[in-house]
């Protein structure tokens, strides 16, 4: 098989991946649907608006063609916003392989019918939901660009897949784990947009790092409560794509989902500050989502739910700030069911 290998949408993230992968293959396709962009990759190696002031390897290859850009690669990375997810996956059904494998990067639901990605790929290319791998982690694009030491993982219930994808991205600047885990990754990595918003609301309210911490902590409480019962494994909440990213994208302030968060607590409108950003912010549609499966499930989701208020009910930050303070009294752990225990631990 060739050393081909394909990424497939050009924004901010998916430039940085194809970049990873660049320094270890000899030709990255990357798709995008607009030509001038395709253009800009090509002849000047920038993708200005999405990583200002980064010259990208000229082995990127940037192309309108979904055809040009899949036939023949031996892997297919999606890094589509959740938002296009089943329009890009069903553009690549016609050119896509059995032997293809594919990878996706998104941090994300489908908040039409709350279904993970990998639900939706495997829907559209009609295989298996554990055949697709997912990428997750503390990654921001603009520090994987300059190189920085950034760790990963991938996850797949198909563990040979996993480590096919470590082997494409793992070099000394990128460096992959591999997880069985692929449910708890890819709910780890959505669901933290949502606390990362509610860090930057704490933020733009000018509270301090004692509240920050509190959210990050009982955020991942949350987290990982709504993703045992869904039936992930509790530890991968403390891994890269649990405590990782959260924490990754929760203080700083490369994160959309953050400085969004920041924007609407020192009192800007959602509409204004999604105008401002120009790239994609996750967390809001994820709290939509996530808010709907916290009541189909009846698990609590306490931080998530005072969220879902601000964002789409009017709630003041300031109130939803003195409905978690004021609530009833708790004791800190959960117990975790002796059946979950010996589950994960067999
Ligand atoms: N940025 C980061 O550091 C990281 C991002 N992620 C995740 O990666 C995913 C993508 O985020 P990111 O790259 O940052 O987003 P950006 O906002 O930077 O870019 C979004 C890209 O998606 C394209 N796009 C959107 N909808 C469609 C569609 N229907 N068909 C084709 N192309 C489409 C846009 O194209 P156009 O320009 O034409 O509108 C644009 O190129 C998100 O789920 C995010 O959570 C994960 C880890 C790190
Ligand atoms: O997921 C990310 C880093 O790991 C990026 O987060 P933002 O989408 O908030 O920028």
């Amino acid at each position: 098989m060739s050393d081909k290998v394909t990424v497939l949408v050009a924004g901010s993230w998916g430039t940085a991946l194809a970049s990873v992968l660049a320094a270890n293959h000899k030709e990255v396709y990357l798709w995008t649907r607009r030509p001038e962009q395709a253009a800009e990759i090509n002849e000047h190696h920038t993708n200005e608006h999405f990583l200002p002031g980064i010259r990208l390897p000229e082995n990127i290859i940037a192309t309108t063609d979904m055809e040009q850009a899949v036939s023949g690669s031996k892997a297919v990375v999606i890094v589509s916003p959740s938002s296009g997810m089943r329009q890009v996956a069903r553009s690549l059904k016609a050119f896509w392989k059995e032997d293809m494998l594919c990878i996706h990067a998104t941090k994300g639901f489908e908040t039409e019918t709350m279904k993970r990605m990998s639900t939706v790929i495997s829907e559209e290319l009609g295989c298996k939901e554990g055949e697709i791998v997912v990428l997750s982690g503390p990654s921001h694009a603009e520090e994987v660009v300059r190189l920085c030491p950034t760790t990963v993982v991938v996850a797949s219930a198909d563990e040979a897949r996993a480590v096919t994808a470590q082997g494409l991205f793992i070099n000394n600047d990128f460096r992959v784990y591999t997880n069985r885990d692929q449910l708890g990754v890819e709910l780890a990595g959505a669901l933290k947009n949502i606390i990362a918003l509610g860090a930057g609301l704490s933020d733009g309210l000018g509270f301090g790092d004692n509240a920050k911490a509190a959210l990050l902590t009982r955020g991942l409480a949350e987290i990982a409560r709504v993703g045992v019962e869904l039936g992930a494994n509790p530890l991968t909440f403390s891994g890269l794509a649990g405590l990782g990213d959260l924490v990754v994208t929760a203080t700083s302030q490369h994160s959309r989902n953050w400085r969004a968060g920041s924007m609407l607590g020192q009192g800007k409108p959602l509409a204004e500050v999604l105008d401002s950003m120009g790239m994609v912010v996750e967390g809001i549609r994820t709290t939509e989502a996530a808010y709907a499966i916290s009541v189909r499930l009846g698990v609590q989701m306490p931080i998530t739910d005072q969220i879902y208020h601000v964002l789409f009910k009017g709630r003041t930050p300031r109130s939803a700030v003195e409905a978690l303070m004021g609530r009833d009294r708790k004791t800190e752990m959960e117990a975790i069911s002796q059946e979950t225990w010996e589950q994960w631990h067999s």
